[in-house]
Order: C-alpha cells, then sequence, then structure tokens
C-alpha cells in the first residue's frame, strides 16, 4: 500500500523563500525505529482516513524521512533570557513539509531529533526520548485545555544511546514531528535584522501575511495590522497559559511563534498550587520565566520584535499594536476564569472582588490548582444553590480552620450569590461548562515522571498511553473503563 505522507499535497511555501532563510540538510540514519505515539486526530484534520496509515508508514516518513520536498534546517536567532544570542538555528530539526488541513490553513511538519545541521554546534542532534513524551503530554494536555497550540504527530524511538546532564545518562532516542501552523518565530526575524536586511524582512514579512495573516493581505495597512493582531493572539495565548496553570519555562524568542501558537515544551510545568513565583526551568536561577511573569515576559518579547519590525513599519504603528496587550491579555484571563468557575458571564464591575477572592483563596491556602477547579466541577450540585456552606466542601479539601475558614465562607457566599441568579436550565449549563474548562486530570511532574519508570525498568508503555487516555477524557476513572472494555 503507498504511503499516504508521501502523496500528501506539499506546498514549497517556505522553500520558496529562498536559501537566506534557510539551509538544506540530510537527516540522520538510526540504529532502529519502533513508533511509540501516532495522533490519528491529526490525519483526520488532514483529511487522511487514519486506517489507511500504518506504524511503517509513520516510520518511512518520520523516522527515516522518505520525503518528497528537501528537509529544510531554518535560520533564526534569539534572546534567551534576555541575552542575544546569534548562534541559534535548527540545530536537531528542520522542516520537513507543509500541507493545508481540511480547514484550509497551512501547517508546518517540523521534527525534532532528527541529527545535525550547520546549527548544531558541538551539540548531538538529537531528542531524548524523554524529551519527546514530555512534549507529547504537554500538547495533547493544553489542547484538550483549549490553549492554542502545536501538537506531535509522531514519536520514535531510535535507538541510540545519548548523554545529557539532566537526564541519567546513557538514556535513550527519540525523533519528534511537530504538527503546527509555522516554525517561524519571533528570532527568524531578529537574524534579519542582525544581519541588516530589510529586504529581507519586508519578503518575510509578506510571506507571514499572505500564510498566517491573509485577511489583510490587501490592506493599505497591512503590516500595522499584522503586528496589531499578533500582540492580540499572543495576550490570548498567555491569558490561556495562565487560566489552564501552565507555566511554559523557557519564553526566550526564539520559542515564541509568529502565529501566536504555544510550541516547544522542554522544562514546562503545570503549576501544583497557586504560586505565582512558580519557576519550571532548574537552570532559570532568577525566576525570570516564572508563572506570573509570563504575561510581562511575553509582552517584552513583542516589543524586543518591534525592533526588525521597524526596519519596515511604522514604529508608531508598533506603539500602537502593543498597547493593545494589556486589555487582551486580562479581558480574556478573567473570561476564562469565569468559564473555569463555571459562569458564561459574570455583571461587572461588581463580579471583580469575586474573581480577586478566588484567585486569593487558592494563593493563601494549601490547595491545588487543577484539584480545586475538579473539587468545584465533581461536587456541583443543585444543592448549591440553597445551601452555601456545601459548595466545594466535597472529599478532598483541607479542613480549614480560623482566617482561613472565614476567607472559604465569603468565598462560597459570593458563588452562592451567583448561582442564586440561574435557572435551572442554566444551572445543567453550568455543570457542563465546569466538565469542559476543567479536567478532572491534569499531568503533574510527579505523574508525568512515574510514567517514565516503568518505560526504563520494564520497557512498560501503558501508564503512557492511560496517561494519553486520561488527558483526552478528562477523567481518570473514564480513561481506564476505556482502556480496558
Ligand atoms: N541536542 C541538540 N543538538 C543540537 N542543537 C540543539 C540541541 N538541543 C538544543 N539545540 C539547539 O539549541 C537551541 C535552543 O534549543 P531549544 O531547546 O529552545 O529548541 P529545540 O527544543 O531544539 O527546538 P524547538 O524550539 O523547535 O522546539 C536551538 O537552536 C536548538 O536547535
Ligand atoms: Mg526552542
Amino acid at each position: 500500500m503507498a504511503n499516504p505522507f508521501l502523496f500528501l499535497e506539499y506546498e514549497p511555501a517556505f522553500e520558496t523563500l529562498g536559501s537566506d532563510y534557510y539551509d538544506q540538510v540530510s537527516a540522520a540514519e538510526f540504529p532502529f525505529h519502533i513508533l511509540r505515539f501516532r495522533n490519528d486526530e491529526i490525519l483526520t484534520q488532514l483529511g487522511v482516513d487514519p486506517q489507511s496509515v500504518t506504524d511503517d508508514h509513520f516510520i518511512e516518513a518520520f523516522g527515516k524521512f522518505e520525503s518528497v520536498r528537501p528537509a529544510l534546517a531554518m535560520c533564526y536567532h534569539g534572546y534567551q533570557f534576555g541575552e542575544y544570542n546569534p548562534q541559534l538555528g535548527d540545530g536537531r530539526g528542520f522542516l520537513y513539509g507543509q500541507v493545508r488541513g481540511t480547514n484550509g490553513e497551512l501547517y508546518d511538519f517540523g521534527t525534532k531529533g532528527s541529527g545535525q545541521t550547520p546549527y548544531s554546534r558541538n551539540a548531538d542532534g538529537r531528542l531524548t526520548l524523554k524529551g519527546g513524551i514530555r512534549e507529547v503530554i504537554a500538547a495533547e494536555t493544553l489542547h484538550r485545555m483549549g490553549v492554542k497550540t502545536s501538537r506531535t504527530l509522531s514519536l520514535i524511538e531510535t535507538g541510540e544511546k545519548l548523554y545529557r546532564s539532566d537526564e541519567p545518562s546513557p538514556t535513550r532516542s527519540a525523533v519528534m514531528v511537530r504538527f503546527s501552523r509555522s516554525h517561524i518565530r519571533f528570532g527568524t526575524f531578529e537574524r534579519l535584522h542582525y544581519f541588516g536586511r530589510a529586504d529581507l524582512v519586508e519578503n518575510l514579512l509578506n510571506h507571514v501575511i499572505k500564510y498566517y495573516y491573509p485577511h489583510f493581505q490587501n490592506d493599505r495597512d497591512c503590516y500595522a495590522l499584522f503586528y496589531a493582531e499578533l500582540v492580540q493572539r499572543v495576550a490570548t495565548l498567555v491569558a490561556q497559559w495562565m487560566a489552564a496553570g501552565f507555566c511554559h519555562g523557557v519564553l526566550n524568542t526564539d520559542n515564541m511563534s509568529i502565529t501566536g501558537e504555544s510550541f516547544d515544551y522542554g522544562p514546562y510545568a503545570f503549576i501544583p498550587s497557586y504560586n505565582p513565583r512558580f519557576t519550571a526551568a532548574y537552570f532559570d536561577h532568577s525566576g525570570l520565566y516564572c508563572y506570573a511573569n509570563q504575561p510581562w515576559v511575553c509582552k517584552g518579547n513583542l516589543e524586543r520584535l518591534q525592533q526588525p519590525l521597524s526596519m519596515v513599519i511604522d514604529p508608531k504603528d508598533l506603539e500602537t499594536g502593543l498597547d493593545l496587550f494589556d486589555s487582551q491579555f486580562q479581558e480574556t484571563y478573567r473570561q476564562l476564569m469565569v468559564n473555569k468557575l463555571g459562569f458564561e458571564q459574570l455583571p461587572r464591575p461588581e463580579s471583580e472582588e469575586f474573581l480577586k477572592l478566588t484567585v486569593n483563596l487558592l494563593k493563601n491556602n494549601d490547595l491545588g490548582y487543577h484539584n480545586f477547579f475538579s473539587l468545584l466541577t465533581q461536587g456541583f450540585c443543585q444543592q448549591w444553590q440553597e445551601d452555601s456552606t456545601l459548595i466545594c466542601q466535597a472529599e478532598g479539601l483541607p479542613e480549614f480552620e480560623g482566617w482561613r475558614k472565614s476567607y472559604l465562607e465569603s468565598w462560597q457566599q459570593l458563588y452562592h450569590h451567583y448561582l442564586q441568579t440561574l435557572s435551572p436550565t442554566e444551572m445543567q449549563e453550568m455543570k457542563a461548562r465546569l466538565q469542559q474548562h476543567n479536567p478532572s486530570f491534569v499531568p503533574l511532574r510527579a505523574e508525568i515522571e512515574a510514567i517514565w519508570e516503568p518505560i526504563i525498568v520494564e520497557d512498560n508503555w501503558e501508564p503512557f498511553y492511560t496517561l494519553l487516555q486520561q488527558v483526552k477524557q478528562g477523567t481518570k476513572q473514564e480513561a481506564e473503563t476505556k482502556r480496558t472494555t
């Protein structure tokens, strides 16, 4: 049977920009290939019947890299922890190809761990299996939580021994293919500014607008409009991370997509509890990219992007665009938190106090962030409309004493107050909304670590697949039932 991946209609979109933007490379050859994860949902999104795609097809295309288009290592620089680094670029990946989804939008297949390139510096060009697994889990969980994210199309174990300072070594290797809107990064523009090439900035800008902001293509102000929309997309994304309790960990400008989509999941974590200073990367000593800093860091990255863009866009327009960030972030975050609490909308300005109280309740008590919303979802019932003391009192909430108890009571009373305004139908809808916005299973770091143990000890992959089912279904029980039936 012919390999469907080799018969997709690949569009040489980035390729037509020319060699100023990439280097043609070839993939490494690996000792063996074992498909560990395939994402059939993406096949459907591409209009490919998953039944027609065998595991060997995945291995041929995304492990042995049989292909119809050249492999392109994309060039970029970036600000890393505030320092400009001109020695970046795809050092362990390349653009395999670009295809349209059934929605008409263009997507990248980008590799990670496929071998060395001119940008590998002294590194091996490889990805650890554990790193690949962690990225699969992050992308699938964020997707379930409604965050605009890249996905993982495949993860293939490749049989090499890798040495890493942050994993017991030797450790196992893998190659991953990422499915994302684009791998053009803020750093792709920054590199062109570094070389003083306004012409290349302009070409790239036209390309980005054509493929990712096509609604502005014929507008006289298309550059300014593009930047203003990017600002809003990034602000929306950060609000989604914050509501999802997600800390990306490495918000360097080479990890910021020009489409406003989230990607590159290295040392990320879902926050265990609401701690604004929670820092995901062990090497982020100052906590620069901690949970609460994410909005202003991303706004700062957008501001940095003005440097290359101002080679072709009026700086006044860029300033006006950036001004949209704060309100877009606040508005989206507010709405998402209102939804996480189960409501469609809450009246303003009076409900602001309630939202603040919710965050403070989470901050000042030893409540798990995800656990709290999960308890709210599981316990939600009609009786809460009658008796405020029942609210969120299901098993699992720690005993509150002293000022903490009165804090909880104030919160319950306000929640109760808003519940009383709802009709029986609205109460039903509220239950559904709680379930939609609060998956009862969000993998914390320890849970991700726990699936790695059986893999290294006895090559047991069941916990990994079960965890992915849990993430998809949103509940542990449902996932376990589904796997055993
Ligand atoms: N093992 C490696 N071999 C070669 N280059 C590497 C390796 N690990 C990281 N790099 C390079 O270091 C830089 C920063 O890495 P970072 O972890 O942000 O990106 P990445 O995870 O490799 O790729 P992506 O951003 O596409 O997810 C990139 O230029 C990357 O290609
Ligand atoms: Mg990166």
